[in-house]
């Protein structure tokens, strides 16, 4: 626990660094704001006091132009503390902004929703909208209440004693707002989540809910999550509101009190006439930022819950360690017992995987739909974690290396290429900042798509829309084939890269292979046609999460197998049958392959 408080402390005093003087200074302002805040009070006691009672006009001129200049430099340092807020307000933006799209786009990739993701980053806007809203003003406010207390003490004792149970009474009134508001905030908030998320869902949908007619149902699905979360809205809403308005009315009765109170102590001559106006003055003064805290229970109640996401998910990031850049990788790939399981569910997808490859070789990996190929390429590329074993390059583990450095080692092509909203050129170049036109140039041929690519109303520079729409999804296939093989990375891994090629494009995807191999670096390929392998120098099986089939192409891929499992009557699709069929028995011999494999580095 006390472990635990301090890493906290120690990643909010990170993000508040330099901010944490600006409150000590906010506060003091504060107080100078308050002071002056008197003057209202003070003129009034002057006047009645000093100026009817003297009937001197320049006394009453003196002290209206005091006034006057009081009030003007409560305006200027109101103005000042307000500034100052929304440039704090900026900073932590700037600060945390960075790290919470971190986490936007880190969130899917472990199981979470896209709109659960985006929300992250809406903290930031929450926190920003916050420090320049009235709510801080009122946090500043309220430790200087007491200045407005004694001054009405001061006035009259029995004054001061019904303030200070109007201020309790009021206080207590703002703690039970925020109690009760906080659990509606929450359930608010994941309602939004939820809503959000059948959104997103039904946007990427549009074409199959128009084609099939089904949208209108998606619509009445949506709708039901709309109004259940207008129903939480409208009920935290109602919760503040009312409290809102209670604590309203409460204050103008403690102010009418105050009133009366001073006016009978006038009457039976205890106060002055001026008092009793300073007295209404000044408690009202001193109600009013537990008044503006109730007004802002829900958004203070929200700025606090987004600050807590963004404290930890900086203490999160922060813990990770910054791992040493190691030399580029040119020798070996070797997973080890590997097991992976999903993020979100822990549910075990593969286990117990080991094979090894060789620089210059082709990996192929093949098996029925669901066996956990993809998951395998997510474990190789580094995207899911490994839960034990290990996936080494050159004998380092993935972890071992930063995502940044590792990912220039790293091809991947996953079974849906989605481009990014940018141009070819930023696509191919995976967003580098100033990259070598020649590079590209080189990984767009590789993948055969220069051609196409220059045939595009702007060339390189064509901007390919929301997700790389604009193109159809075997030219798409082949943008995010040269993006894998932008700046020639060690290993390249392709999922089902064929699923949309043309012959043109199988050719392209062969030759790709070929040259990776050629330049010393490893391909896994993910298969469900095995006319694909033809460039692979082993081949894996995975069925049912496991590795149950590794070892040289012609072994695995056995002619006579294949004819075997061909002629067998409940024979699957072809493109699965050397998979199916074969896989049990070349399981046997292939697992022995697998370890003789291993052991002679992985040559067949
Ligand atoms: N994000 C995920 N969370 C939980 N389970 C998952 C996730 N992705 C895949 N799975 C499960 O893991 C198993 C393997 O999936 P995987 O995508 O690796 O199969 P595959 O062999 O690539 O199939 P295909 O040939 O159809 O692409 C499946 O049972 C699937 O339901």
């Amino acid at each position: 626990m006390g472990h635990s408080a301090k890493k906290q402390g120690s990643a909010a005093v990170k993000i508040l660094g330099g901010i944490k003087g600006l409150a000590v200074f906010l506060l003091l302002l504060s107080g100078v704001i308050n002071i002056l805040a008197l003057t209202g009070s003070f003129y009034m006691l002057q006047i009645y006091d000093r100026a009817l009672v003297s009937g001197s006009i320049p006394t009453l001129a003196a002290i209206s132009v005091l006034a006057i200049g009081l009030y003007m430099f409560q305006g200027v340092f109101d103005i000042i503390r307000t500034q100052i807020l929304v440039r704090v307000g900026a900073r932590l933006d700037r600060r945390l902004a960075p790290v919470a799209h971190q986490l936007v786009v880190d969130m899917p990739r472990l199981g979470y929703s896209t709109s659960e993701a985006l929300e992250r980053g809406r903290d930031v806007d929450t926190l920003r909208t916050f420090c320049g809203s009235q709510g801080p003003i009122a946090i500043f406010d309220l430790p200087w209440m007491p200045i407005f207390l004694a001054f009405v003490y001061f006035l009259h004792p029995t004054l001061g004693a019904l303030t200070i149970a109007g201020a309790f009474t009021l206080t207590t009134l703002a703690i039970i707002t925020e109690w009760r508001t906080r659990n509606w905030s929450s359930a608010t908030m994941a309602s939004t989540i939820e809503r959000n998320a059948i959104a997103d869902s039904n946007a990427r949908n549009a074409e199959v809910l128009k084609a099939m007619g089904f949208a209108s149902r998606a619509v009445a699905r949506f709708t039901a999550l709309n109004d259940k979360h207008l129903e939480l809205q409208t009920r935290t809403s109602d919760i503040s509101g009312t409290y809102s308005a209670i604590s309203r009315v409460l204050r103008m009765l403690l102010q009418s009190a105050i009133l009366g109170l001073a006016a009978y102590l006038t009457i039976i001559g205890q106060l002055s006439a001026g008092a009793i106006i300073a007295a209404t003055i000044a408690s009202a003064r001193a109600m009013a930022p537990i008044d503006m805290a109730i007004g802002n229970a829900k958004n203070m109640e929200a700025a606090r819950a987004a600050w807590k996401r963004l404290r930890n998910t900086v203490e999160v990031m922060e813990n990770q360690p910054r791992p040493m850049r190691l030399p580029a990788p040119k020798s070996f790939l070797s997973v080890e017992g590997m097991t992976i399981s999903a993020p979100a569910t822990g549910r075990v997808l593969l286990s117990d995987i080991t094979f090894r490859a060789q620089a210059g070789q082709a990996v192929g990996i093949i098996g029925p739909s669901g066996g956990g190929k993809t998951t395998l390429a997510r474990a190789l590329t580094g995207i899911w974690p490994t839960l034990r074993g290990a996936v080494r390059m050159d004998g380092a583990e993935m972890r071992q290396w930063a995502d940044d450095a590792r990912g220039v080692h790293i091809g991947y092509m996953p079974q849906d290429v989605a481009l990014l909203d940018a141009t070819v050129e930023e696509n191919i170049a995976r967003l580098a900042e100033d990259p070598n036109p020649e590079d590209i140039v080189e990984a767009a041929r590789a993948a055969m798509v220069h051609e196409m690519i220059v045939r595009l109303p702007d060339g390189y520079r064509t901007h390919l829309g929301p997700m790389g729409t604009s193109v159809s999804g075997g030219q798409r296939q082949r943008l995010g084939l040269a993006r894998a093989l932008y700046g020639n990375p060690f290993l390249v891994v392709l999922d089902e890269p064929n699923a949309h090629l043309d012959p043109e494009g199988e050719a392209a995807l062969t030759a790709a292979i070929e040259g990776v191999k050629s330049r010393g670096g490893i391909v896994v390929l993910i298969a469900h046609r095995p006319s694909a392998l033809q460039s692979c120098d082993l081949i894996g099986v995975i069925q049912d999460g496991k590795l149950t089939a590794f070892g040289p192409r012609e072994e695995i891929l056995n002619p006579r197998r294949l004819a075997d499992a061909k002629a067998q009557p409940k024979a699957a699709p072809a493109n699965n049958v050397a998979v199916n069929s074969a896989a049990p028995e070349a399981g046997a011999t292939a697992k022995s392959g697998a370890k003789r494999s291993v052991a002679q580095g992985g040559r067949p």
